[in-house]
């Protein structure tokens, strides 16, 4: 069955396919998936502003990778190890994915995608998108014979109203290595701010919660990890967006890369019929003006 009668189908869910792009709505939310790199697009709860910058330059060229929403790295993040002929982030960004199911209970839909298989390891993705928020999970299963090591990430762009009033808590503790100053640098104690080019693999403790607050739009993003000891941070700022054909130049105030990883140090090896679980699930409280942080009470 084609991914659109997988959803078409579906009571209360209204679904639209362009080429890869299927556009998917219930009356509490809508989002937006590519099959080409199984990404998620878009997604924002009825009346809100979007949840995960778009770039609206973002090439959806077979075999290109999409800006925005949230790309998969993997099976490897960043340069691959030992071949600096093979791609960045690894080939599941650019490959077909494909929708193998789809269900809507509670309000809450639920797709499972299967993507590429490469050096034995075969992706699969679990999206739930609902009301209060999304989650993905990625799962890698180990088809072959040897231990194999990996690295991936969950790329997401987070949409924020300017990068340069958010705070990211949750990191206080964790020890990071900058790929800016190519340090290793110790625990600040302090939640992150953005103020220059920011690209970092910070080592929080297993399946950190981390908390995006936005002063200007009012809100409060909660990411709680699965399966990660290793959160990215990254935006571009002014030169390196400039020389991103794929973003606008003046674009890289409008979101935040926090991705949920198993990078750097945190890369994994997965014994022969094994399966490791990265995941992430989203949601979203009310801006607390007073400490620039979120309240206990806003736990969705
Ligand atoms: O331009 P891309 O290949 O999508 O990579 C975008 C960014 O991804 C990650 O956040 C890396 O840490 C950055 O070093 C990289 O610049």
């Amino acid at each position: 069955m084609t991914a659109l009668a997988l959803c078409a189908g579906l009571p209360g869910l209204t679904a639209h396919q362009h080429g890869e792009r299927l556009t998917l709505a219930t009356a509490d939310f809508a989002a937006e998936l590519s099959l080409a790199g199984g990404q998620l697009l878009g997604y924002a709860p009825t009346g809100q502003r979007p949840w995960l910058y778009l770039s609206p330059q973002a090439r959806s060229a077979a075999g290109k990778a999409i800006r925005g929403g949230v790309p998969l790295c993997w099976p490897w993040f960043g340069a691959h190890p030992d071949d600096p002929g093979q791609p960045a982030h690894g080939v599941a960004r650019t490959a077909p994915w494909r929708l193998d199911d789809a269900r809507l209970d509670a309000g809450v839909l639920a797709l499972q995608l299967s993507g590429p298989h490469h050096g034995g390891l075969a992706a699969t993705l679990t999206l739930e998108l609902g009301p209060a928020g999304f989650a993905l999970t990625l799962a890698t299963r180990n088809d072959g014979t040897a231990p194999v090591r990996f690295s991936q990430a969950l790329h997401s762009y987070f949409a924020v109203g300017d990068c340069r009033e958010v705070t990211l808590s949750g990191l206080e503790a964790a020890g990071y290595d900058d790929k800016v100053d190519g340090g290793r640098h110790p625990a600040s104690g302090a939640p992150l701010r953005f103020t220059s080019e920011t690209d970092r693999i910070y080592y929080p403790a297993p399946d950190a919660v981390l908390r995006l607050a936005d002063p200007q739009w009012q809100r409060v993003l909660t990411l709680a990890a699965q399966g990660s000891g290793s959160s990215v941070v990254w935006n571009p700022w002014v030169d390196k967006a400039a020389a991103l054909a794929d973003l606008p130049d003046d674009a890289w105030p409008r979101f935040v890369c926090v991705e949920t990883a198993n990078a750097g140090d945190d890369a994994r090896v997965l014994a022969p019929g094994a399966t490791q679980r990265l995941g992430v699930r989203v949601s979203a409280g009310a801006f607390d003006p007073c400490s620039n942080a979120p309240r206990p009470t806003d736990a969705v």
